[in-house]
């Protein structure tokens, strides 16, 4: 028995030979693009689950979004209320609309070239993909079929734009519209591939013990089913190496060595952590019922 170490997700249940056989399948094509920082260019992914915390704090800060800044705007300057509102409304519209846009067009372009054939892809408009033009790649069949049905997708989407972007904007409206959508579209994928990979993790707790899983999946007993799954010991775990890591890459860098920038965070590293616990973790989980649930049909 060992720590099941994937991308923040550790699991004390789970065998070396399931971690080998996952990680064999699972790694190959899984890397992070960094358009912000070129200290990176492609992290493995699987290894970095701060990263993606790390890639929403560090390219959204610097991107106004124009929200709740707008709103406050309009209760500040009751002169100009009318015509604040209607630019929030343009402008929130445009944004919002943007986002969508760019989804679509990219989500339909990838899927041409495969990118949903492989099963720890979801798409979040998956009403619009298009058939693939590129032979299709044999990826190893790990999970369930009813697994292709799992897809949370549409409520991370609103988790995302309700109650993670506010948090990270900087206030104003620079009319990068297609630049934010761009960003909002590679964070969203990288949240979701993480938390989607709730269902690899549910597979191998499953395997690992059906005695246990059986009963709650045929009760249907959602509650259960997320009690047996859950490791708090783990998720404090995750939740500390999320921490560490997100302290060592958010330092600043200087080339003065008297430079006391070392000590210098670019973000509170604590924030990384409330994130993971708040919406990173607790998505996963519902991510691994829903894979359950349909474990036996
Ligand atoms: C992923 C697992 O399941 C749960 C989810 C976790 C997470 O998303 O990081 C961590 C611990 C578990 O409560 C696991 O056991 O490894």
């Amino acid at each position: 028995m060992t720590s099941f170490h994937l991308e923040g997700t550790e699991s004390p249940t789970t065998t070396k030979k399931q971690i080998k056989q996952f990680l064999a399948d699972t790694s190959n094509n899984v890397f992070c693009f960094f358009p912000t920082n070129n200290l990176f260019t492609f992290v493995p992914l699987l290894l970095s689950p701060t990263i993606i915390i790390l890639y929403i704090t560090l390219s959204l800060h610097h991107l106004p979004i124009p929200r709740k800044n707008l709103i406050l705007l309009s209760n500040l300057i009751p002169k100009n209320k009318n015509q604040v509102r209607n630019k929030m409304a343009t402008a929130e519209n445009a944004y919002t609309l943007d986002s969508v846009r760019k989804a679509l067009n990219t989500e339909t372009v990838q899927a041409k070239a495969g990118r949903y054939e492989n099963p720890e892809e979801n798409p979040f408009f998956p009403e619009n993909l298009q058939p693939l033009l590129v032979p299709s790649y044999p990826f190893t069949k790990i999970l369930h079929s009813g697994a292709a049905s799992v897809n949370i997708n549409k409520s991370l989407w609103k988790m995302y734009f309700d109650d993670l972007l506010p948090l990270f904007v900087a206030s104003g409206d620079d009319g990068n519209y297609a630049q934010t959508a761009a960003s909002d579209l590679s964070l969203l994928q990288a949240i979701s591939k993480r938390v989607h990979y709730g269902k690899f993790v549910a597979e191998v707790k499953f395997r690992e013990s059906p005695q246990d899983y059986e009963p709650l999946i045929r009760a249907k007993d959602r509650e259960g089913l997320m009690k047996l799954l859950t490791f708090k010991s783990v998720e404090e775990m995750v939740k500390k190496r999320v921490e560490k890591k997100a302290t060592l890459f958010g330092q600043e860098i200087s080339l003065d060595s008297n430079d006391d920038s070392k000590e210098k965070k670019k973000f509170d590293p604590s924030v990384a952590s409330k994130l993971y616990e708040k919406w990173v973790i607790p998505l996963t989980k519902e991510v691994q019922v829903d894979y359950l649930l349909r474990r036996l049909d």
